[in-house]
């Protein structure tokens, strides 16, 4: 789990016991939290640190994804507050996003680079199977819950001008926000299924000549929602089926990697010994 605005706390895991992990990608956000619900491990880090010390361009998402995977996350639940581009998506809903439109830039959004390439496909950016078990557990856990939404990534921190909001929603955005671009690219890489569960906080400023959003405003809906995402979590837990079911994602890399064994450099390739354990890890 990633938890974002509002959920730095983290969610009540049994046996929860706080570990500092360190990434070849540099500092993640904060240790990560591993505990047991419903018997079943779940990891936990705060997209932002411990205080929401970060802001949106300078989390590390390439370390967060990293030590996921170093502490053998299998798949990657992300909870984010979002503003809301669309009437029917109201403050307090919630939203499995099934797409995104990426307006960042300057981010580190790749683990690959010069002397290992690798093109992943990102046409399906969510694992559909993890948004729907997400979804379910949502709604047993009371949310209204909306099945899909296409997420713009912006910058930040400042908030998006009205000109950018209505440009935003005739570009066919339904809910904004400023993380989950690169983190559902890198999580691809890392060969992670991922979804994300979006809260409603605002109704960003498309609404009207006065519409604004006040991070204030943010933060209170956060506060009342989050008690519900730890429920959901429950719930998710709760359900899962006995066994993992395997995503195709699991095997994202099998085709993507285009550099040549006798042209790959050595040093970047020990550094994705966790994202791309299936290949170069030790059991690879
Ligand atoms: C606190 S308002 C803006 C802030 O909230 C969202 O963060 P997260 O996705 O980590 O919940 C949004 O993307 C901004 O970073
Ligand atoms: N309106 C908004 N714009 C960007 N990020 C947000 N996070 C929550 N509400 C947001």
């Amino acid at each position: 789990m990633i938890g974002g605005s509002g959920l730095a706390a983290g969610i009540d895991l049994d046996e929860a016991q706080e570990i500092p992990v360190s990434s070849p990608f540099g500092e993640p956000s904060g240790p990560v939290t591993t505990g047991r619900l419903n018997g079943v491990r779940f990891t936990f880090i705060a997209r932002h640190g411990s205080g929401h010390v970060l802001p949106p361009s300078q989390v590390n998402y390439r370390a967060n994804i990293d030590v996921l995977k170093r502490c053998g996350v299998t798949d990657v639940l992300a909870l984010s507050a979002i503003g809301s581009l669309r009437e029917a998506m109201a403050p307090g809903d919630f939203v499995a996003v099934d797409q995104f439109i990426d307006r960042t830039i300057g981010r580190d959004n790749s683990f690959f680079g010069p002397g290992m390439v690798a093109h992943v496909s990102l046409a399906d950016p969510v694992c559909r199977r993890l948004a729907g078990m997400a979804t379910s557990a949502a709604r047993l856990a009371g949310a209204s819950v909306h099945e899909a939404g296409c997420y713009i990534a912006i910058d930040g921190p400042q908030f998006s001008t009205r000109a950018e909001s209505l440009m935003y929603r005739e570009w066919g955005a339904d809910v904004i926000g400023m993380t989950a671009m690169p983190e559902a690219r890198l999580a691809r890489e890392a060969e992670l299924p991922y979804a994300l569960l979006g809260m409603v906080t605002d109704y960003d400023c498309w609404r009207g000549v006065d519409a604004t959003v006040e991070v204030s405003e943010v933060l209170e809906v956060m506060k009342a929602n989050a008690e519900l995402a730890r429920q959901a979590v429950r719930a998710l837990a709760a359900n899962l089926p006995p066994r993992r079911e395997p995503s195709p994602f699991d095997f994202a890399l099998e085709h993507a990697l285009v550099t040549a064994p006798g042209a790959r450099d050595p040093e970047l390739v020990a550094r994705l010994d966790a994202v791309a354990c299936r290949i170069f890890g030790e059991t690879g």
